[in-house]
């Protein structure tokens, strides 16, 4: 720890809150967490023990009074991003914010507005799967052709099981969400539909579910992808991806690491959580974000990138219920993301 690092303030200490305060004391160079912003003592104590130094506040405005952070990492429920948002983004505070940016389009112009009022980008929004070094892979391939022009996408996100807070639109305002962001950044083309189709359900899904999904989006470029979003699998958490080209398939998210031979069979580890899947990506992640706060700018997806994806969200929700196709219709970039 030294006196130039960082003071983050982590807002919400719940599953990835908690994280990325262990994130942040253990790997992160040049930050620490000064302050756990949450509103539950029993969490809010806890992750104060994996945060050396910190101090604990139960609003966000109570540790800004004290002036006790230089940078906002927000990681509560994406239902409570925008009260949070506000007062961080009045501060002047750089910010990586939990997708979603927030849940809904319009809640997600006001952000917009107020980034603006603020005068320079202060949002990066937590879309890791950016930062994965398979992503960053594909992307590369995608761009160079040299498997030709990409047709087709088949993605699957996969996760064991659900909280009971999980409803039937977070099926894709929590998670499709990630595939709204990163397919276009993929695929250098934006959303122009989704259509969601119904398998067989899935008898251990809760009675309050109906999954899994098939989403299919179409792309400016002609490229389709579907997406098998399923939230009961049981077995494990997995997201892979299979893009298709002209001349070559490649796949990412296959299940790596030790491979076992025994008993007349063969085994290889599968991830149980998001937390080991994509640990490297939110460690990149949240370097960059540090790295780029103290530059005075932001190193990932931005706050349009949060306004795009809640756009598609919107039209992902309508298709939960429509049979066909819905639109995703975007507005103009205002000048300040261009
Ligand atoms: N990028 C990823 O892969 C990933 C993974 C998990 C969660 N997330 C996102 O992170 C966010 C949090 O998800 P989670 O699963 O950790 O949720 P969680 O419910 O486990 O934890 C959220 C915490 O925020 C606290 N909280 C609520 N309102 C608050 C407020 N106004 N100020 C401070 N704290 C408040 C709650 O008490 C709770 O402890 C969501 O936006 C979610 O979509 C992202
Ligand atoms: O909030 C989580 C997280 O974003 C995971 O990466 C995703 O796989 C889950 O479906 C979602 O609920």
């Amino acid at each position: 720890m030294t006196t130039s690092d960082l003071r983050v303030g982590v807002v919400g200490a719940g599953a990835i809150g908690a994280d990325h305060i262990k994130r942040i004391a253990s790997t992160i160079a040049g930050a620490r967490v000064s302050a756990v912003v949450e509103p539950d003592p029993v969490r809010r104590g806890a992750a104060l023990e994996s945060a050396a130094g910190a101090t604990g506040y139960a609003r966000l405005e109570d540790a800004l009074d004290a002036d006790a952070v230089d940078a906002v990492l927000i990681a509560t429920p994406g239902q409570f991003h925008l009260p949070v948002l506000l007062p961080a983004l009045a501060a002047g505070l750089p910010i990586l914010c939990e997708k979603p940016l927030t849940p809904d389009p319009e809640s997600s112009w006001t952000v917009l507005e107020a980034e603006q009022a603020a005068g320079r980008k202060l949002i990066q929004v937590g879309f890791m799967r950016r930062f994965d070094p398979e992503y960053a892979a594909l992307r590369q391939l995608i761009a160079a052709e040299s498997a030709g022009e990409l047709l087709m996408i088949h993605a699957a996100h996969r996760n064991a099981n659900v909280p009971d807070s999980y409803a039937q639109s977070m099926l894709i305002n929590d998670s499709v969400v990630h595939e709204f962001d990163v397919v276009p950044w993929l695929a250098g083309s934006s959303v122009t539909s989704v259509e969601v189709r119904y398998p067989k359900r899935n008898s251990l899904t809760p009675d309050r579910l109906r999954e899994p999904i098939l989403v299919v989006m179409e792309l400016d470029n002609g490229v389709l992808v579907d997406v098998e979003m399923n939230v009961s699998i049981q077995f494990g958490y997995q997201v892979t991806t299979e893009a298709v080209f002209e001349k070559g398939v490649a796949r990412i998210g296959q299940p790596s690491g030790l491979q076992l031979w025994q008993d007349g069979a063969f085994r290889i580890g599968e991830h149980a959580d998001f937390t080991t899947r994509f640990a490297t990506a939110y460690d990149r992640q949240v370097q960059a974000w540090v790295d780029a706060a103290k530059r005075g700018t932001i190193d990932g997806p931005s706050a349009w990138d949060g306004y795009r994806v809640a756009v598609a969200c919107r039209a992902g929700v309508k298709a939960l219920e429509s049979s066909g196709p819905v639109d995703v219709d975007l507005p103009d970039v205002p000048a300040f993301y261009a």
